[in-house]
This record gives structure tokens, sequence and C-alpha cells, in this order.
């Protein structure tokens, strides 16, 4: 491809994140690095964040039942229930924020929308309210499936990461996106228990 082309290319992009930012969402969880995702492994991710035994266990079960068949299409059904971090984005339900596209890619403009639409009582954080009020308007009609997973996945990031107000802050929510929270939270309960 000539340079000329490839500026054309480039400028036509946006400013578009081109990576898949899903895979690094999970990658956190894949804790030896093999592309794989175990239910040992997803449990093992939650403890490290600071999750209890009974939230990681049920985490790691519904986690794994429900998206390992979406990640390996063409492949036979698997009572490890494997998740493959390459194809994560196939995992992706309904009634979500947006903020990822369907390749996993992370969408600028509507990670600003949550907290532009939302974040009414401080610019950048939503309290608990705001917080239901937007997975509520995320809802598509009669995809329970979706409304229970984007209620999970909220409901833990609300409880982990808000403020002691109350508060779940707009940098806590972008770092969620491509994991970076994940090691954050990780280093900080290390730090914690070696106290
Ligand atoms: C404490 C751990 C976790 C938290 C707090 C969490 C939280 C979130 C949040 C807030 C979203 C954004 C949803 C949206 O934009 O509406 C999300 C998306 C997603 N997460 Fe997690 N997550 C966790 C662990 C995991 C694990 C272990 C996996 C799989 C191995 C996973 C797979 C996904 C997928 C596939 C999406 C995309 C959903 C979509 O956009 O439709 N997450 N997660
Ligand atoms: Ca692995």
């Amino acid at each position: 491809m000539s340079e000329d082309s490839k500026s054309v290319l480039i400028s036509g992009m946006e400013n578009h994140d081109q990576t898949n930012v899903l895979r690094k969402h999970v990658e956190f969880f894949d804790r030896n690095n093999d592309g794989i995702i175990y239910p040992s492994e997803t449990f093992e991710g939650f403890r490290a964040i600071g999750c209890g035994v009974l939230l990681s266990s049920f985490a790691a079960a519904f986690i794994n039942m429900g998206l390992s068949g979406k990640t390996r299409p063409g492949k036979p059904f698997s009572l490890h229930f494997p998740i493959e971090v390459k194809d994560i984005q196939m995992a992706k339900h309904g009634s979500d924020s947006g903020v990822y596209d369907k390749e996993g890619r992370f969408v600028q403009s509507k990670f600003e929308e949550i907290f532009s639409k939302h974040a009414l009582t401080q610019p950048h954080a939503l309290t608990s309210e705001e917080l239901k009020k937007f997975l509520k308007s995320n809802r598509e009609p009669k995809d329970y499936a979706g409304w229970l997973a984007s209620y999970s996945e909220w409901k833990i990031l609300y409880i982990l990461c808000k403020d002691k107000n109350g508060m779940l802050h707009k940098d806590t929510v972008r770092a969620v996106y491509d994991g970076s929270l994940f090691e954050r939270l990780a280093k900080e309960r290390a730090a914690k228990k070696q106290k």
C-alpha cells in the first residue's frame, strides 16, 4: 500500500481505535496466558481482586457456562467450559451500553454518553440511582438474559469500586473496559494482605 493511501485510510478512521479492547478486559482472568480461560481461572481472578469464595464460585460457574460455547463456534461442547480469549467479542450480549462494538473495540462516544446522559449529580461519577436508570435505558424488550448479564456486570463493579459516598467514578469505569482496573485491584489486595 502506498504511503498516500495509508494516510487516507488512517484519517478516515477518525481516531477510532482498532484494537479488540474486550480481549484486554478478560486477559487478566487468563491466569497462565494460554489464550483460554477455564472456570478455575475465572475463580482465581475473582479471588485475586478481593471477591469472596461464594461470589467467585458463582461467577466462575455462570460466566464459563454462559460464554464458553459462544467463543468456540464450530468446536464441540466441552465440559471444561473453556472461554477463548481471541473470540471473546462473540460472547457479547444484548442490553449493554454499546461501548464495545461488535468487534470488541472501544467506542469513545458511547463511553462519554454514559456520563453526559446519566451523571447528573456530579459530571464524572454515577450514583446508584443513576446507574439503575442507565441500565434501564439500555434494556432491549424481553432480552432477559441481556438484562441479567448487564445488571451483574455493573452491580459487581459498583460494589467493588464505589467510593465512600456511593459514587462510581468515570476513571474507574474507563479502567474496567481495558481490564487495567483488575490489575490495580489485585495489586491493592496483595498490598493489604501483606500488612
Ligand atoms: C469482577 C469482574 C468483572 C467485572 C466487574 C466486569 C464488568 C463488566 C462491565 C461493566 C462491562 C461493560 C458492559 C457494558 O458496556 O454495558 C463488561 C463487559 C463484558 N465482560 Fe466483564 N466484568 C468482569 C469479568 C468478566 C469476565 C471474567 C469475563 C469473561 C471471561 C467478562 C466478559 C465480558 C464480556 C464478554 C463483556 C461484553 C458485554 C457486551 O458488551 O455485550 N467479564 N464487564
Ligand atoms: Ca488460561
